[in-house]
């Protein structure tokens, strides 16, 4: 089976247009406003306009008020919820999506406990631990922390670029992978050489499969 894709962290219509031209599965956007990629509801809902069916639009949100994310919902036709923060399960269940857990990985992450905690996930993003930061770090884990049983049904991110998607997929081979500023020329800002060659990454880690 294929490696998914999902390029995180859009900003600009162009950079959308490029991720579905190149092949992407999903789209994330932030609506976390602290985040330099953050958008509003109104930017999504424009950029999200000439994404076609079958291409999922994800919102990312760190420990959001509810009544955020369903602000966010009324505008913006998204297709899965991304949790980056703290959120409990039932916090995660209670919007009536698809959603994603993001997990910091470190050395004692208890996968047993966390895969029986969100059980009713979508899926698990397994990213990198920065005790600043929620996500987009830009930085790699240890993937050999991600025990066997976990790695083929994850979603793999964390400081992915087009040199080393290939060389984690081997290794890991995870569900899907998730990118955000490996394929960027600044915060937010998407580079269209980057996005193809993390493509083809990711078609070249999925040969050796
Ligand atoms: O992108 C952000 O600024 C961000 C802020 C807060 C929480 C999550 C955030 N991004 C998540 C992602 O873009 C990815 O899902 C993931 O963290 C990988 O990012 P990167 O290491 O930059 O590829």
């Amino acid at each position: 089976m294929r490696t998914r894709v999902k390029i995180c962290g859009l900003t600009r219509a162009e950079d959308v247009a490029t991720a579905v031209s190149c092949g992407v599965d999903a789209v994330g956007l932030v609506f976390y406003p602290s985040s330099p990629r953050a958008v509003t509801p109104a930017q999504a809902a424009a950029l999200i306009h000439t994404v076609p069916p079958f291409v999922t639009v994800v919102g990312l949100f760190v420990d959001a008020e509810p009544v955020w994310v369903r602000t966010v919902l009324a505008q913006v036709p998204l297709g899965a919820l991304q949790f980056h923060g703290h959120e409990p399960p039932d916090y995660c269940e209670s919007f009536a999506r698809p959603w994603i857990k993001a997990i910091a990985v470190r050395h004692t992450t208890a996968f047993d406990e966390v895969i029986n905690r969100y059980a009713a996930a979508a899926g698990l993003l397994l990213d990198t631990y920065d005790p600043t930061l929620p996500g987009g770090t830009g930085r790699s884990f240890d993937w050999h922390l991600i025990p066997p049983a976990v790695a083929n049904r994850c979603i793999l991110a964390g400081g992915l670029t087009p040199d080393n998607v290939a060389r984690a997929i081997q290794q890991v081979k995870p569900y899907a992978v998730d990118v955000s500023g490996g394929v960027e020329s600044a915060r937010g800002v998407k580079d269209c050489s980057k996005i193809a060659a993390f493509m083809q990454g990711v078609h070249d880690g999925d040969q050796f499969c």
